[in-house]
């Protein structure tokens, strides 16, 4: 069962890494790695479980944040239609995007950051990802609002990216000019 004592800080090298690849079909290991990493979100968005374990409740989390250098993650939120959704992606890439940008007005945070890093981390609206399920089928998912803000969080980890590397550093609350960006809600 992964814990918070199992996902790395800020700081460890793996978050900074572009992750490998991930064979198709996977091999039996990485299964099992990225049920847990879906199981943590589903835990920790468990008030008992999350209370009795002090998990921090998620909705992302990639593979190199648990130390491993792999292409892949698992997502837990509610969609537009207010559904219950999740997702484990393997080797995922954005086909294509909207122009128009949206952010979260409280800012982004990170499982791998226990600090609050302030300012306004700009995403596209939507998003099209083509990525292998589980069973190493080819999928194509299109994103929207906080799906896709979440899916951009964790692709961006698997380049080694964080999401305070997107904050303008002159002025954290500067929104990009040449674009339509809306706060999410
Ligand atoms: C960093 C943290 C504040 C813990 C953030 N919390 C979060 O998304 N909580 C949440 C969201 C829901 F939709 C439903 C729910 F039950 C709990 C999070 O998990 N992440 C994921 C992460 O760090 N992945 O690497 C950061 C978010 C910032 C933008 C999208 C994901
Ligand atoms: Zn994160």
């Amino acid at each position: 069962m992964i814990t918070m004592k199992d996902i790395v800080k800020e700081g460890t090298d793996v978050l900074r890494i572009k992750t490998k690849e991930v064979d198709i079909p996977l091999l039996e290991e990485d299964k099992e790695a990225l049920l847990c990493m879906l199981q943590y979100l589903k835990n920790s968005q468990d008030p008992s479980i999350a209370r009795k374990y002090k998990l921090r409740p998620g909705s992302g989390l990639s593979a190199n944040q648990i130390g491993l250098d792999k292409r892949m993650f698992a997502s837990l939120f509610v969609n537009e239609r207010n559904e219950d959704t999740e997702y484990m992606m393997i080797n995922p890439r954005i086909v294509s995007h909207s122009v128009n940008m949206i952010y979260l007005p409280e800012g982004e945070g990170c499982l791998s950051v226990d600090r609050d890093v302030k300012g306004y981390v700009p995403r596209y609206e939507r998003i099209k990802v083509k990525a292998y399920d589980i069973n190493g089928k080819e999928v194509e998912y299109k994103l929207k609002g906080y799906g896709s803000i979440v899916t951009q969080h964790e692709i961006d980890h698997l380049n080694g990216i964080m999401f305070y590397d997107r904050i303008n550093k002159d002025n954290p609350f500067k929104l990009p000019e040449n674009v339509e960006i809306r706060s999410l809600y």
